[in-house]
């Protein structure tokens, strides 16, 4: 036991379940195979929900952790850290991407500040209920944490997952705000596939060349500092993470110990992915990828997890916005499964 997330491997979906859904999905009105991909995404969702024919998801609930990390202070990311506290509010006021994707579809969205660097005067209590820290120390030269505060955030992750889930949630997204938190991703991925810098390293915000130079440099710091921690994730959270990484790892755990799916976003929420499935080995098998975004430590953590993303638009948001985008696709792909005749209904 570390933290609040055992080390044991969680329950699969129903195999029974997608075997019966995969027999429907081979006998509908089509030629054998020709969803596709969309089949495969509905086979998934049906094997989750544990209906054959699932509907929906249609309590789509998206958390938003925030959290400033101390390296945005080196020139990594293309924006000011002040941007952080400042775009928590432009959620709640319902004008940031994800808040304005999330009410298109019928989703709820809710933001929590988990160690955003600012005292946020003046917004609901309810934002800072699992607030563990202002701001992770700079990982380039300190711990991002301690270690009681990443055992807290892991444990408030849960928490919020267990929160959302009672609230009736039939697919979870998890997505991310602070400046910076595209340098501890990657740092995160890296070090936990034996990655260098230069292969981790993205433009995040879009940093210019002398930026990203910055950038590499400021991970391979990070990545020689925390050298010889990969083999523990709590600790890598502690060192390499930060307090809002660590509630991501314990939501993602939690979902997967609830049987609730997830779709996952960019790359904060993939290096949490992957954390989270060493500490939960087959956590991964509640989860779909819903997007591929420009960040390289995504993809490289994405095929270490055997995840295919559905979507390749090129977004380089965050916040759950690229996990978002695919919800359409899910609904179609269970649309199909359950409402379709079968090519035995015909009359030939
Ligand atoms: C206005 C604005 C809104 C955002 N929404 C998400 N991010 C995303 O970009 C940031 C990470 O990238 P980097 O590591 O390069 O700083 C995070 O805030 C992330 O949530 C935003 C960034 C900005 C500027
Ligand atoms: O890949 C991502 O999720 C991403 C990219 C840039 C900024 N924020 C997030």
């Amino acid at each position: 036991m570390s933290g609040a997330v055992a080390r044991e491997a969680v329950a699969a979906p129903s195999r029974e379940v997608a075997a019966a859904a995969r027999t429907r999905l081979d006998a509908l009105a089509t030629p054998l195979g020709a969803w596709g991909r969309l089949g495969e995404l509905a086979v998934w969702y049906a094997a989750c929900s544990g209906s054959a024919r699932p509907t929906g998801p249609e309590r789509v609930r998206v958390v938003v952790l925030a959290g400033d990390h101390g390296v945005a202070q080196h020139g990594v990311s293309a924006y000011p850290a002040a941007v952080t506290p400042a775009m928590v509010r432009t959620v709640l006021a319902g004008g940031a991407g994800v808040a304005v994707l999330g009410r298109s579809l019928g989703a709820t969205v809710r933001v929590l500040d988990i160690a955003v660097d600012d005292d946020l005067a003046g917004v609901p209590a309810d934002v800072q209920r699992y607030k563990v820290r202002r701001s992770s120390g700079s990982i380039d030269r300190e711990d991002a944490c301690s270690a009681a505060e990443i055992a807290a955030a892991l444990a408030a992750g849960a928490e919020i997952a267990a929160e959302e889930i009672d609230a009736g949630a039939d697919l979870l997204v998890l997505g991310d705000l602070g400046i910076g938190n595209t340098t501890p991703a990657a740092v995160l991925i890296g070090a936990q596939l034996g990655l260098d810098a230069a292969t981790v390293t993205g433009r995040g915000t879009g940093i210019d060349d002398p930026g990203l130079e910055r950038k590499t440099e400021v991970i391979g710091a990070a990545l020689a500092r925390v050298r010889g921690r990969a083999a523990d994730p709590v600790d890598l959270l502690a060192a390499a993470g930060g307090a809002d990484f660590a509630a991501g790892v314990g939501f993602l755990a939690a979902a997967a110990r609830h049987g609730v799916p997830v779709l996952l976003d960019g790359v904060i929420a993939v290096a949490q992915a992957l954390t989270a499935q060493r500490l939960q080995p087959g956590a991964v098998h509640w989860w779909a990828a819903g997007h591929r975004s420009t960040e390289p430590a995504q993809s490289a953590a994405l095929q270490a997890l055997g995840l295919e993303p559905l979507l390749d638009l090129g977004m380089r948001l965050g916040e759950g916005t690229g996990a978002l985008a695919a919800v359409p696709l899910l609904r179609s792909a269970t649309a199909v499964l359950s409402g379709m005749s079968l090519l035995s209904d015909l009359d030939l």
